[in-house]
């Protein structure tokens, strides 16, 4: 209900400024026509001023050829002007013109931003009102006189004037507005940059990794589109903001904010650092300008409503949000274990012109059906518009196959996938480091774009893979590519733990070489691990905490665990 009287309201605002200006200008022109032809026809000698905006309205206007000395005639007033009077008024003229260029000017300009719109389309008119009436004709038939042109100028700016104070309170120096992200696997990000296409210029998009609390105390309205990761924590890329933020002590903050906290019902912690971010700002003496709305599983009406308030107090008109996604088309699909009873894991390769990614990114693939949420696959390639997938066949527990799983696993060449490309940024190589790369199942998708992407970096540093999974001869996922890339020098070492029959674990392995793992994080190295959290994900992280230092666990592993 209340979504639909926003709606009207701002349909009926921006109708009303159209239908008042349009009924304006008919008014004058209307006016100026009747006006003209009251104007009375005097034979004159020559006339004075040609174009003065302070024309001589209703006035009749002789000029002495000779002597450049005028007369103006007005029932019984009569007046003669100097010569130096004359030369004043045709300056004045000039002028007038120029200024009313310079009001079509400014008015052009203000169309291009949302909130003055109107008043720039009424200042455009309104010139051109004037500019067109016979306020300046050579004939001197003025039609508007000349208080009464100023008045329609200024009005026009005073309004834009007024509606900005109004609006945008704003100190010198602050700026008015910015979309602030903090974004692990890329969604709060591709949402942020969304919402500020649709803002237009009025708002600034910024990660909050690149935002220090100088810079965030310098706008007036911050709006936080933010993630939960792990167990209700920030996502990495809000570390060091967190940290500034903490030591904040400015006591008269004027920066209003509202979060936009992006999260997982299934989580107990469900947008956890939505909330402490808010409890943080508060704390801090930021202005909380909306409650925290809290979105489940990117349920874009949730974004919506909150959107829509944002945009009806920055006085903008935005469409209903919805999640933008691209067309890929299948190439191939091929089963890699197809002598496994279940859990079929597929390679899928995809194309979509233009397509962008770097070694590590998501892609997030749109479910068919309406309130199902999207799923994000890492994306195990590296190549320009070709995006490979290892997508598992996910058989729930009742027997069902899961629903995107499922049908993307159906897929065959020709079918079309609606789906978008996520930045991973956590996940992305550290320039070119040794690298210890620790995957189970279909986790083992990035660690293929890495190694292609350190080919294609002709790497001179070593690669180890740990790759764990159920059956050495039916789950060797990739063994022809990673053969090659093994041969190629990119891959230097490879490891894999096969759990049936052998009772062989990535974290037993670890625990066996732990030794040299040390000795590459000695020479560099950076670890990466990726795979499911349950079970191989917490195992995996409990090993690593015990044979790696605080200072190693902290800032040298990369996790995408889901
Ligand atoms: C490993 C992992 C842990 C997560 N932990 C939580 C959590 O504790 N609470 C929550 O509400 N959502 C959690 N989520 C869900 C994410 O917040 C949600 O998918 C969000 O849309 C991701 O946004 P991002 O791509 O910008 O990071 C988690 C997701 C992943 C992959």
């Amino acid at each position: 209900m209340s979504w639909w009287f926003t709606k009207l309201i701002q349909q009926l605002n921006r109708m009303m400024y159209m239908a008042g200006g349009v009924a304006l200008f008919i008014l004058l022109y209307v006016w100026s026509v009747l006006s003209a032809s009251k104007t009375v026809e005097v034979p004159l000698e020559a006339r004075i001023p040609e174009h003065p905006l302070f024309s001589l309205a209703e006035h009749s206007v002789y000029r002495f050829s000779h002597d450049l000395v005028a007369q103006v005639d007005h029932d019984v007033l009569g007046y003669v002007f100097s010569t130096q009077e004359w030369y004043w008024l045709k300056g004045l003229s000039l002028i007038s013109q120029c200024l009313l260029w310079g009001v079509v000017v400014i008015g052009l300009l203000a169309l291009t931003s949302a909130p003055i719109r109107r008043y720039g389309f009424s200042m455009v008119l309104m010139a051109a009102v004037v500019l067109n009436s016979r306020v300046f004709d050579l004939d001197n038939q003025a039609s508007i006189h000349p208080w009464w042109a100023l008045f329609l100028i200024i009005m026009p700016m005073l309004a834009v004037y007024v509606d900005i104070k109004k609006q945008l309170p704003m100190r010198p120096g602050q700026r008015l507005a910015l979309i602030a992200y903090a974004s692990q696997t890329g969604s709060a990000k591709r949402l942020a940059e969304q919402l500020h296409e649709t803002a237009q210029s009025l708002l600034d998009v910024r990660c909050v990794s690149q935002l220090t609390t100088q810079q965030l105390l310098s706008y007036q309205k911050v709006f936080f589109v933010v993630s939960t990761q792990g167990n209700g924590d920030a996502p990495d890329t809000a570390h060091s903001f967190l940290r500034d933020i903490k030591k904040q002590t400015k006591s008269n903050v004027d920066t209003e904010f509202s979060v936009l906290a992006l999260g997982d019902r299934t989580y107990n912690t469900f947008c956890a650092f939505g909330h402490q971010l808010t409890d943080l700002l508060r704390q801090k003496g930021f202005k909380l300008a909306l409650p925290t709305q809290e979105v489940d599983r990117m349920d874009v009406s949730a974004v919506d409503h909150w959107w829509q308030q944002i945009c009806g107090r920055l006085g903008i008109v935005s469409d209903t949000v919805s999640m933008q996604y691209d067309t890929f088309t299948v190439v191939s699909n091929e089963c890699l274990n197809p002598m496994q009873t279940h859990r079929h894991v597929h390679r899928i390769r995809l194309y979509c012109s233009g397509a962008r990614y770097r070694a590590g990114d998501l892609l997030a693939v749109q479910a068919d059906e309406t309130n199902e949420p999207e799923r994000l696959y890492s994306i195990a390639s590296y190549e320009k518009d070709y995006v490979e997938l290892l997508v598992r066949r996910h058989l729930r527990s009742d027997g069902h196959v899961g629903l995107v799983s499922g049908r993307l696993s159906a897929m065959e060449s020709g079918d079309l996938v609606k789906a978008s490309i996520r930045e991973h940024e956590a996940f992305h190589l550290v320039d070119d480091v040794p690298l210890i790369m620790i995957g189970a199942g279909t986790g083992l998708a990035p660690f293929v774009g890495f190694l292609k992407q350190k080919q294609a970096w002709q790497s001179q540093t070593p690669s180890w893979l740990i790759f764990g999974e159920q059956y050495a001869q039916y789950d060797d996922y990739f063994s022809h590519d990673l053969k090659a890339l093994k041969h190629s020098g990119v891959l230097t070492r490879m490891d894999s733990a096969w759990s049936r029959p052998d009772g062989d674990y990535v974290q037993t392995l670890l625990k066996r070489h732990q030794a040299e793992v040390r000795q590459w994080l000695a020479q560099g190295a950076h670890i990466y691990l990726c795979g499911s959290r349950e079970g191989f994900g917490n195992e995996v992280c409990h090993t690593l905490q015990q044979i790696l230092s605080d200072t190693y666990f902290e800032t040298r592993l990369h996790t995408d665990l889901y």
